[in-house]
């Protein structure tokens, strides 16, 4: 029998997450292999509904709190309505960010502290984590520059933040890298398209024969 696998992917505005998961989910997919792509916050109707409220650019008077809190309850019903039965059916979930943004935006960049974000997300995922997570890094700059100059998507009340903010997220995603190093693998996302996607293929197809041999 199939085992599912659940693959995060982690990283900065404009580090080009979405760019690749939309490449590794054409390849695996050519391959045979059964993907669902999706994203938080957001990949189920209630979900997107949540992300409306925090992504707002007119919610300037949102509490760091209720911020986390609204992450992890946007995260809770994607799990338990989208990630966990496609898990059960033995599919490979690739995630556009997961809990480590909350740990790097809401508990090191907002300063709630990594501790207690996490002691709420534990409370949401039940033990559900990731077995992989590629963490796409990037300085904020140069993504912020991407956003603005190619994407074309619209800026979104987090894009707002101020620059030391943004550099605190990749502080905090460092921070990760090193706590998690069985998990999560750091990907140098500031090298071309090609070269990004190359590695992360590999480091995916490493996760797929050990964990579905
Ligand atoms: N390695 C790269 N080199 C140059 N440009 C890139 C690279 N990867 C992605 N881009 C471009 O950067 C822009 C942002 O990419 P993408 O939307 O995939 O990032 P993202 O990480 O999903 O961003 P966000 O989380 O902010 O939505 C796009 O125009 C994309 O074509
Ligand atoms: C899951 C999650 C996300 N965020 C932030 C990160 C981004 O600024 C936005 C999401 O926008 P994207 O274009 O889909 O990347 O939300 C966060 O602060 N905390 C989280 O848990």
């Amino acid at each position: 029998m199939n085992h599912g696998l659940f693959i995060t992917i982690e990283g900065p505005e404009g580090a080009g997450k979405t760019t690749i998961i939309n490449m590794l989910t054409s390849r695996l997919v050519s391959e045979g292999l059964e993907v669902v792509a999706t994203r938080e916050p957001g990949g189920i109707e209630i979900a997107e509904q949540i992300r409306e409220v925090i992504l707002n650019k007119e919610n300037t008077a949102m509490d760091a709190r209720t911020e986390a809190l609204l992450y992890a309850a946007a995260r809770r019903q994607h799990l338990v309505e989208k990630v966990a039965p496609a898990l059960k059916q033995g599919k490979i979930i690739i995630c556009d960010r997961f809990i480590d943004s909350s740990l790097a935006y809401q508990g090191h960049a907002r300063g709630l502290g990594i501790e207690e974000v996490l002691t709420i997300n534990q409370f949401a995922i039940e033990n559900m984590m990731p077995q992989l997570t590629l963490y796409f890094d990037l300085a904020p700059e140069i993504g912020l520059q991407r956003i603005n100059r190619h994407s074309g998507r619209e800026v979104n009340r987090l894009d707002l933040e101020t620059i030391e903010f943004h550099r605190k997220v990749r502080e905090g995603y460092l921070l990760l890298a090193e706590r998690f190093s069985g998990r999560i693998a750091r990907i140098d996302a500031s090298r071309p398209l090609e070269q990004v996607f190359n590695e992360a293929e590999g480091k995916i197809k490493d996760a797929i024969s050990i964990h579905r041999p």
